[in-house]
């Protein structure tokens, strides 16, 4: 079971609500898919009223929700989203998505690092959308992060692990859950991602774009579960020289 903040997941597949033709295909897909931390964008949700489409399709007993502050320019208005998602949403969950400049949706890690420790001290479980940074990754766990979240590539661009080497030092020094998020736009990227040591994989577009989401969901669930597995039972180290799998002389003695 993964563990963040006070909840465990047995799913290590994380998904999206971006991007679907229709709630309809949303809903089958994120049923196929198992997945049961959902994320949702606050400005795509009426929080005014109880009657909400979108939220209507994710009040489903295996789906935590999980609120993005997609769409704020900087720590102050992150707090501002995060705090009205946890009036309107009742969870404590935020992804903390900092990303001003819409042509590449980067993250902007000083805005991110300020508005984590805010959140932190604030009670809020913070999974903060990042670069592959694995500096910046030591700096939000010392600021109250609950896990990190470093892109693959940037969001919705389905370019899959750009960023692996840093992925892979970030795995190996970091004491929260590492949850690889964005960009990852095939099931062999996620299973790539778990067999390094992700704990988790983010996926949003690779699905909902999709011809068949319901069956990419399926996809990426096998995927995600057998890079785990793979990951669990130790993958055999890779050698610069071949290496017989049966004795090549003992039969000629
Ligand atoms: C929905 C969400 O949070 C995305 O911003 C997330 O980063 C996933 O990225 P992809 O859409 O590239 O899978």
């Amino acid at each position: 079971m993964l563990k963040i903040g006070d909840k465990e997941f047995k799913s290590r597949l994380f998904t999206g609500t971006g991007k679907f033709s229709n709630n309809n295909l949303m809903r089958k897909s994120l049923e196929a898919s198992e997945s049961e931390l959902v994320t949702v964008a606050l400005k795509r949700v009426d929080i005014k009223s109880d009657d909400d489409d979108m939220l209507k399709v994710l009040s489903h007993e295996r789906i935590n929700l999980l609120p993005n502050t997609s769409g704020v320019r900087n720590a102050k208005e992150a707090i501002f989203a995060a705090q009205l998602a946890r009036e309107a949403l009742e969870t404590n969950f935020v992804k903390l998505e900092i990303h001003p400049d819409p042509k590449y949706l980067l993250p902007d890690p000083i805005e991110t690092l300020k508005a984590t420790e805010e959140l932190a001290k604030d009670g809020f479980i913070v999974m903060p959308y990042i670069h592959a940074d694995p500096v910046l990754c030591k700096r939000l766990e010392n600021a109250g992060s609950s896990a990190v979240m470093p892109l693959g590539s940037p969001i919705g661009s389905n370019k899959g692990l750009k960023t692996i080497d840093f992925l892979e030092i970030i795995i190996e020094q970091s004491n929260l859950p590492v949850v690889v998020d964005a960009g990852i736009g095939a099931p062999s990227d996620a299973a790539k991602a778990m067999e390094l040591g992700a704990d988790a994989v983010l996926v949003n577009t690779a699905i909902a774009v999709s011809p068949n989401p319901v069956e990419m969901a399926i996809a990426f669930k096998m995927a995600v579960e057998a890079g785990r597995m793979a990951y669990e039972a130790k993958l055999a180290a890779s050698k610069n020289f071949a290496e017989a799998s049966s004795p090549l002389t003992s039969f000629l003695d």
